[in-house]
């Protein structure tokens, strides 16, 4: 067996990667550097040279809410760039089965919560992340119509947001997670008393550890086809993943703060933006094939500022002035 695992040193494509290399799978890999995805010249290169027998896409241009809001250009063309190359090369390299990595903001900004599969399309979208979201919707869409057209095996997962080991802990361009461990650290080793969270307070998110969502992906991609297609009914299309619970981001900086041990005042920024109110997946789907969620959010949050010590703060200080 062997995997091209697009987007390898990603967080979530590395996760996918060290759980299929336990597995024993030939993984193929590419840095951005050796195969630009968005060029459709390069991925058919790629599958030319290289046969495999499945794709995982864990590719894409990914921020939190500021980037996408700042950027939605790159976030549109990238994206779609990336998803129509692959999925397209790959079948036209004749690779039978593939996953596709979405996101929970493919789903209207204000449908009923928890957000079921099949609300998709049924609404607005939330603004500041539209372009982001349509491209990921248009990923679905290209899996489905190979997959109706075609006869090819191209699942989608959708994971709600993220956080673990290989995160970007980039202080604007991150998500809430990675961006509060770096904030409450830093407040903490500067004896900062007070940290800034962006918005009200008051969005909630449900938060996922990558490692979970890696052996969610898996979990998809072996189930048989039946089974997939018995539960993707009626346009064989995609499949939440998600915690289960979700936090106030209020909530979530106060986590955050206790595991960082940060003791000052927490203030919120009124004039960022809040983004979603509410993005809850309903995840019964995959849990009634026996999928369900093993990192306990306290536990993830205590080992990811463990990891961000290790590597991102470990790296920066014995990295060259
Ligand atoms: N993180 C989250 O909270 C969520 C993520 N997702 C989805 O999960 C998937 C993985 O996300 P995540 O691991 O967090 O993202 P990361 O940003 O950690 O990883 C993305 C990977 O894609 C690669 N990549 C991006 N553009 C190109 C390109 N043009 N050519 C080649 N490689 C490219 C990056 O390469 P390089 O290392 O060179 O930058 C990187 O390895 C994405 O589809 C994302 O939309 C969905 C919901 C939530
Ligand atoms: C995964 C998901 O991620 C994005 O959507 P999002 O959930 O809105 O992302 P976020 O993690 O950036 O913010 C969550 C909430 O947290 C608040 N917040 C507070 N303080 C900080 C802060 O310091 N940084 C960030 N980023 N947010 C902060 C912020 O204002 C918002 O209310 C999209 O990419 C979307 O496309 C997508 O798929």
């Amino acid at each position: 067996m062997r995997v091209f695992v697009a987007g390898h040193r990603g967080m979530v494509g590395g996760a996918i990667t060290r759980k299929l290399t336990e597995r024993g799978v030939d993984v193929v890999t590419r840095t951005r550097t050796q195969l630009d995805l968005t060029s459709q010249d390069a991925v058919k290169a790629f599958f030319a040279a290289e046969p495999v027998d499945a794709v995982v896409l864990a590719a894409a241009k990914v921020g939190g809410i500021h980037a996408n809001n700042t950027y939605p250009a790159d976030f549109i063309y990238e994206n779609l760039m990336i998803e129509c190359n692959v999925i397209h090369q790959a079948f036209a390299a004749g690779v039978g089965k593939l996953l596709f990595l979405g996101s929970s903001c493919i789903y209207p900004r204000a449908v009923a919560q928890p957000m079921r599969e099949d609300a998709l399309l049924t609404g607005i979208l939330e603004p500041t992340n539209e372009p982001y979201a349509v491209a990921k919707i248009a990923g679905i869409k290209l899996c489905e119509s190979y997959n109706r057209q075609y006869g090819t095996d191209y699942r989608s997962v959708m994971p709600t947001n993220l956080y673990g080991p290989g995160d970007n802990f980039h202080p604007e361009n991150s998500h809430v997670m990675p961006a509060l461990i770096r904030r409450f650290h830093e407040a903490v080793r500067d004896g900062v008393k007070q940290v800034a969270i962006w918005g009200s307070g008051t969005p909630r998110r449900e938060f996922l550890h990558v490692d979970d969502m890696a052996q969610a992906s898996l979990f998809v991609l072996d189930l048989p086809l039946e089974v997939y297609e018995a539960n993707t009914q009626p346009m064989l299309s995609h499949i939440n993943v998600g915690y289960g619970e979700d936090v106030t981001i209020r909530e979530l900086a106060e986590l955050v703060a206790r595991v960082t041990g940060f003791t000052g005042e927490i203030v919120f920024d009124a004039s960022k933006p809040d983004g979603t109110m509410r993005k809850l997946m309903d995840s019964s789907r995959l849990e009634a094939m026996g999928w369900k969620p093993s990192v306990v959010l306290e536990q993830g949050v205590a080992e990811t500022y463990q990891w961000f010590l290790d590597n991102v703060v470990q790296e920066r200080s014995v990295a060259p002035a």
